[in-house]
């Protein structure tokens, strides 16, 4: 069978030159439309498989999961110190504990948990943004890591002296920046790892000493923390507290390893949590000083729904149609993982006609499909309609969940928990307070730029925006409901 088609390829290099290193989704887009649903790249050997649409995606990584569930082991997993990270795992039983692991704790049922936890935070939230509104980017940084961590580890930060929030950020930094397809020459040629780090061109080597010492903070300072809280029988609640109790009875050798697993997993629901549901509540901040429309009619339907004497509930969720199409929308409109976290094929296979050999680094376009005109027209507007008929969700757009989190077996394990978490802040935060775009000295609003930043996680550019109370009664109920804080 012929392999699919692609960019001519150059003898040893193949298609090395042809790897974009900037506008990566883009300009894989691009190729897409050149070449089809399916083309090849053979990057100094490594067979990469670029694919074009969402059906696509879900032929291979969800139908044929089995087979492309795997990662590309790559020497910067170790290099920057991000061997526990399952995230980065290959396929196989280490992993399935891992994800097991995050299951328990982030299973639909076992988020119904967090209800409370997740209506306070996001009280609290509103209250930050009502007391310093310019300092709107660090609230949302400081509650979505809060949150998690309290979930994860049972810490207040707010009370803890340790600052966690920037360990993970600078973690996610690293993450972010490191593992972008083809950044590393390393990557391409495995053997570059044995060079000595002061060597020139072996800069990550140096940088990785670096990384390694920020990452591992972040994986034995919280962890430890909590351990010393269970000794001492003082420990509240937590997933890490919560996969101790599974040792027990173990032997020795078993419950070790089963404490590495409890501490990696814990160590990867923290850090993955934080900084992707993160980027969203960004966009969501763009999208409603970009579209005062759109925040007018969701606004509208929380005064019908919930009305002005309390704040929105999880109860409330089903009776608010627009507000659950607005976070589908914001999911759709900005990708927070553009090109996804690439899977990797375990066995030769063949589709559409076409040869894909095993090992092949296989890449989801999911900036692409969320923007593809034929199932989201005039994909650039952000527009919450176009989820809805009839003033109720139309089951038959595709749903932008089944392409944000990314495919089959590796989907994103904590998607149940970001879907809520979105619901709460969205509906708490427009119940509330009006956001608006900056004006310019003649005070027409200043239109927002809108751009993202690249690498593998992207985040709205810092821009700015002008948080007020809806009305005098609102920020009465925010300051009274608010009052644990
Ligand atoms: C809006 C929020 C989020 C988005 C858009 C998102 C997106 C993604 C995507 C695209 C992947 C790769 C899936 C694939 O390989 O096909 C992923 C993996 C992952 N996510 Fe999320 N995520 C979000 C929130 C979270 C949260 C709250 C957690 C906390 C538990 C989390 C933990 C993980 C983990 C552990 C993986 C790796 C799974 C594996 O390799 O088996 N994510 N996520």
């Amino acid at each position: 069978l012929p392999l699919p088609p692609g960019p001519r390829r150059l003898p040893i290099l193949g298609n090395a030159l042809d790897v974009p290193t900037k506008d990566i989704p883009g300009a894989f887009r691009a190729m897409s439309e050149k070449y089809g649903d399916v083309v090849y790249l053979d990057v100094v050997g490594q067979p990469m498989i670029l694919l074009g649409s969402h059906e696509a995606a879900t032929d291979l990584l969800e139908k044929r999961s089995a087979n492309y569930s795997d990662r590309t082991p790559s020497p910067m997993v170790e290099i920057a110190g991000f061997s526990w990270a399952l995230t980065l795992q290959g396929y196989g039983p280490w992993w399935r504990r891992h994800r097991r692991a995050i299951h328990q704790f982030f299973n639909p049922n076992a988020i119904l948990g967090y209800a409370p936890s997740q209506r306070l935070e996001a009280h609290r939230f509103a209250l930050r943004l009502l007391d310093t509104p310019g300092d709107f980017l660090h609230h949302i940084r400081h509650f979505f890591g809060s949150s998690i961590m309290r979930i994860s580890y049972g810490i207040e930060v707010d009370e803890d002296p340790v600052d966690y929030l920037t360990m993970a950020e600078d973690t996610l930094a690293i993450f972010s920046s490191v593992f972008v397809p083809g950044k590393f020459l390393v990557e391409t040629f495995p053997v570059l790892r044995f060079v000595p780090a002061w060597m020139p061109g072996a800069q990550f080597k140096r940088d990785g000493k670096e990384w390694v010492k920020t990452v591992y903070k972040l994986v034995e300072l919280p962890w430890k923390c909590t351990m010393d809280a269970v000794n001492r029988g003082v420990a509240p609640p937590s997933m890490a507290s919560g996969l101790m109790e599974n040792i027990a009875g173990l032997s020795a050798k078993e419950a070790a390893q089963e404490e590495e697993v409890a501490r990696n997993a814990t160590a990867v629901a923290y850090a993955g949590g934080a900084d992707t549901t993160l980027s969203t509540v960004q966009t969501f901040f763009l999208a409603m000083a970009s579209y005062p429309e759109v925040q007018a009619k969701a606004q509208a339907e929380l005064d019908a729904v919930v009305g002005p004497s309390r704040l929105p509930e999880y109860s409330d969720q089903d009776s608010l149609p627009y507000i659950n199409a607005l976070v589908k929308e914001l999911l759709r409109w900005r990708s927070v993982v553009p090109t996804g976290v690439p899977h990797r094929s375990i066995e030769d296979d063949e589709y559409k006609g076409y040869f894909i050999p095993k090992g092949s680094i296989v890449i989801p376009n999911i900036w692409a499909y969320s923007r593809d005109p034929t199932i989201y027209p005039d994909p650039e507007t952000f527009m919450p309609e176009r989820w809805l008929k009839d003033g109720r969700l139309n089951p038959d757009v595709r749903d932008s969940e089944t392409i944000a989190f990314g495919y089959g077996r590796r989907s994103c394990p904590g998607k149940h928990f970001a879907m809520s978490s979105l619901y709460m802040i969205v509906s708490t935060v427009l119940h509330m307070l009006s956001i608006k775009a900056p004006t310019d000295p003649e005070g027409k609003p200043i239109p927002l730029s809108g751009r993202m930043t690249q690498g593998v996680i992207a985040y709205p550019e810092p821009f700015e925006c002008v948080i007020e109370p809806r009305s005098s009664a609102a920020e009465a109920l925010i300051r009274a409901t608010a009052v644990e804080f």
